[in-house]
């Protein structure tokens, strides 16, 4: 047996654990890139439809191939009746991240993957779908509607907002939520995206990636900062009282949600394109507080600790802004990035092997097993 090489460090930091071509996080001269594009500019000219094509088809569409892959969206965001049906027995108290991952696993048993030829029909479907399987939940066990998951809104951007908040959205509000789509849908090898991979690499279906894929996203340390950034910037009534609790909670060494990256050294590329949308949204919405705590904060936190605000941090006052409840933070977030997630999986199925790192042991020696009577001591493990 060829003797595996222990790694230093915890969280495989630092180590390269496979190739792809989707892309580059960190990399000198180019902060984030999607299929070589620098995410800046896709969110400044694109589509959320747009850069949903080019992860998962490989380049970005002409107009005609745009037109007939938002028309197969539009013509796949109605659920079935039996997932509707499973979304109402789902109580008001669960977390949304619960409801997606639940909602992603019913319809892979209505509509199974028996075959990976499937691959980008069922892509297609999920992009298309999620956003109604997410609001069709909220809207019934929150206010008693069985909300029509058709709209006339032709981008996914637009119909989100509308089936969230149940009204026609605003130009900019439609263009934010566009933005912010684009700008969570694909991050190289994240823990949820790795997940997939991992899944993806036993041969198993693409609901199942995405379902561990939600799983790993809903943590706080990954795509669930979002919210508990929302939670902490609301405790605070000014930016004096930020500047004060920060600094309270830094000397008590608890973690600032929002803060803080894996790769990223120095800047998320993501933060300056939605704290620019979330200062438009402040202004357009009169708010005097909002923004200037959250400005009040990213500056205690580089004064103190040089950490910088990473992507998830100027998305919470942008979606408060819009009037999105917290709780639908992060499952937003999961409507952008199973984009990327599909992606990878399908690249990792181009090219599989299963993945199976070796563990370094640290538990005891070698021993026999002592008659259960002639026992004692207490369990080790908590
Ligand atoms: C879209 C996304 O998923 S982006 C990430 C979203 N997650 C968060 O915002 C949660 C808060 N941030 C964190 O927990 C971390 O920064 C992570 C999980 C993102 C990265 O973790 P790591 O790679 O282990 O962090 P890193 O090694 O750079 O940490 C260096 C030091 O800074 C500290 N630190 C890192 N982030 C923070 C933070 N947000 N608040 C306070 N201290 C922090 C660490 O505790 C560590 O301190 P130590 O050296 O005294 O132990
Ligand atoms: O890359 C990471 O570790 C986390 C992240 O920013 C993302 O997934 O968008």
């Amino acid at each position: 047996m060829a003797e595996a090489k222990v790694l230093s460090g915890a969280g495989l930091r630092g180590q390269v654990a496979g190739k792809t071509a989707l892309c580059t996080v960190g990399k000198e001269g180019a902060g984030l890139t999607y299929r070589g594009y620098d995410v800046r500019e896709l969110a400044e000219h694109c589509s959320f439809e747009e850069v949903a094509y080019l992860l998962l088809k490989g380049e970005l569409p002409t107009q005609s191939q745009l037109n007939h892959y938002q028309e197969q969206l539009r013509l796949q965001r109605e659920l079935p009746r039996a997932l509707r049906l499973a979304l109402e027995q789902l109580p008001a108290s669960a977390h949304p991240m619960d409801v997606l991952r639940t909602g992603v696993s019913v319809l892979g048993t209505l509509e199974p993957e028996h075959s990976f030829t499937q691959q980008q029909d069922i892509a297609v479907r999920l992009v298309a779908i999620l956003p109604a399987i997410l609001c069709y939940w909220y809207q019934y066990s929150h206010f008693g509607k069985r909300i029509n998951t058709q709209t006339d809104e032709k981008t996914l951007a637009g119909h989100f907002l509308r089936l969230m908040l149940d009204k026609k959205p605003s130009e900019l509000h439609t263009k934010v939520m566009n933005v912010s789509l684009i700008l969570y849908a694909e991050h190289e090898f994240n823990a949820s995206t790795f997940t997939a991979r991992v899944c993806a690499s036993t041969l198993s279906d693409l609901y199942s990636c995405v379902t561990a894929a939600i799983g790993s996203l809903r943590g706080p340390l990954h795509g669930g900062a979002n919210e508990a950034a929302m939670a902490m910037i609301s405790k605070f009534k000014d930016p004096q009282d930020a500047v004060d609790g920060t600094l309270k909670m830094l000397a008590n060494k608890d973690l600032i949600m929002g803060f803080g990256h894996a790769i990223y050294k120095e800047f998320d590329p993501r933060n300056e394109v939605i704290k620019a949308w979330s200062r438009r949204l402040s202004e357009d919405t009169g708010d005097e507080t909002l923004f200037p705590i959250s400005e009040a904060i990213a500056q205690v936190m580089w004064d103190e600790k040089k950490l910088f605000p990473n992507a998830d941090f100027f998305h919470a006052s942008a979606y408060n802004f819009m009037n999105i409840p917290t709780p639908l933070f992060t499952p937003i977030f999961v409507c952008s990035r199973v984009t990327g997630w599909m992606a990878h999986v399908f690249e990792q199925r181009a090219d599989n092997r299963i993945i199976r790192p070796s563990a370094e042991y640290t538990g005891a020696e070698q021993r026999t097993v002592t008659p259960i009577a002639q026992r004692e001591g207490v369990a080790s493990v908590k």
